[in-house]
């Protein structure tokens, strides 16, 4: 335990297979590791037949199930890496908010956030280990059963993203209600917005110290902000989220590679390689090869694949996945999506990606 209380995790099987942890950091690897977001999810048979009758909530808070539905797509998949199965929304539950999945419909709030007022109603001090205990225990479990074969990666939604929809409610196109907040009590936006963060980095810190070998923060409603609103609500609590997790991990003696994804934040690219993430995730609609020029080096970069291109033949997949590696290059790479899996795909042309990302990047490596 180092002096602040952060109980290292130990007595994991030993990783066999760490290129998604240094292509994270950089180094060199034999192959471009893969891993798609939304990977353990409703385009899998076996996700669906687990999750089949049960509340997605209940599955979250079952250890054993998160555990099962995370080691899914390792069976099917050559992925490089796994992400633990649960839900960006655990966190407003863990601060006092009901939260439910709705059928066909999504996240639900019944009671959102309306007025400034109402963030009495928010727990001030959570007990992140009491309320969010089942997914530090969900990750110990998975980094035993998965028995090194991948690293683990933990995660968490980012302030602006979860009170967005605190706010809203649920899903939004437009955000109006959370964006209201912004132009008409942009102190209490941000007193929210320093609540949410410093949840969140107890809540990356516990899923450290249970077994996470790598953290990536969720902003996908970054893009309905625009560049002013993104560097005043968005990107200052991003930093911070990395400085503070990454200060009590030093001290710890830990050095875990953290991932920013901030879904559609285009102008935000350059303040995003520099703001503490070893990582920087892009959507689909970031061109590779000015990702690499804006961001100078500095930092690995993640995704981009459109995920509709898992809609084309096979062939023309492994056409994709080539042209996407010559843009990023091998090196501080690591292919993904450039956003989560949609239920109607195929788990055939997710196996062709992988394929093709292993691959390509082979021959490209040995050319080199
Ligand atoms: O693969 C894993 O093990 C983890 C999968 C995962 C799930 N939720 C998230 C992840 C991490 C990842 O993407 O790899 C994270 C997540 N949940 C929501 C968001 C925001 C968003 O979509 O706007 C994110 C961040 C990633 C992202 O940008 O995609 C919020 C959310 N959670 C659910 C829904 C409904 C849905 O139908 O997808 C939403 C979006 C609502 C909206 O605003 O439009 C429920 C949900 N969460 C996960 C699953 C499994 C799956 O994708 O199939 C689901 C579906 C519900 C179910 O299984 O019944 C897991």
């Amino acid at each position: 335990m180092s002096k602040d209380g952060l109980i290292l995790p130990k007595d994991f099987p030993q990783l066999l297979n760490d290129t998604f942890l240094r292509a994270a950091r950089g180094e060199e690897t034999e192959h471009v590791p893969v891993w798609c977001m939304r990977q353990a999810g409703r385009y899998l048979p076996e996700f669906r037949e687990t999750r089949a009758g049960k509340d997605f909530f209940e599955t979250c808070r079952s250890p054993e199930t998160c555990c099962e539905l995370t080691l899914q797509p390792l069976r099917r998949f050559a992925f490089d890496a796994a992400i633990i199965f649960s839900d960006i929304l655990v966190v407003p539950q863990a601060m006092g908010m009901d939260v439910q999945m709705v059928p066909g419909k999504g996240p639900t709030f019944p009671e959102p956030l309306k007025e400034p007022e109402d963030l009495q109603r928010l727990q001030t001090k959570v007990d992140v280990g009491k309320e969010l205990g089942y997914v530090f225990k969900a990750i110990t479990l998975t980094r035993h059963k998965i028995e090194g074969k991948v690293p683990l990666i933990g995660f968490t939604g980012a302030p602006w993203t979860l009170m967005s929809y605190m706010i809203e409610g649920g899903g939004s196109n437009t955000h109006s209600k959370a964006k209201r907040w912004l132009y008409r009590h942009p102190e209490s936006s941000h007193m929210l917005l320093r609540m949410l963060t410093d949840v969140i980095v107890e809540y990356l810190l516990g899923q450290v110290a249970a077994g996470a070998q790598a953290l990536q923060v969720f902003e996908s409603h970054a893009g309905i902000l625009g560049p002013v609103e993104f560097k005043e609500f968005s990107l200052p609590y991003l930093r911070d989220i990395a400085r503070r997790v990454k200060d009590k991990l030093k001290e710890a003696g830990q050095d875990v590679p953290m991932i920013v994804f901030a879904k559609d934040a285009h102008y935000g690219v350059e303040d995003l390689s520099q703001s503490n993430y070893e990582v920087v995730g892009l959507d689909w609609t970031i061109d590779p090869r000015s990702a690499r020029e804006r961001t100078g080096g500095k930092v690995s970069l993640q995704g981009n694949m459109d995920p509709c291109a898992l809609y084309a033949p096979k062939e023309q997949i492994s056409d994709i996945v080539k042209r996407m590696l010559e843009g990023f290059g091998t090196r501080g790479y690591i292919a993904n999506l450039g956003h989560g899996l949609y239920p109607d795909m195929d788990p055939e042309n997710v196996g062709a990606f992988v394929e093709a990302v292993h691959q390509h990047s082979k021959q490209m490596i040995k050319q080199m």
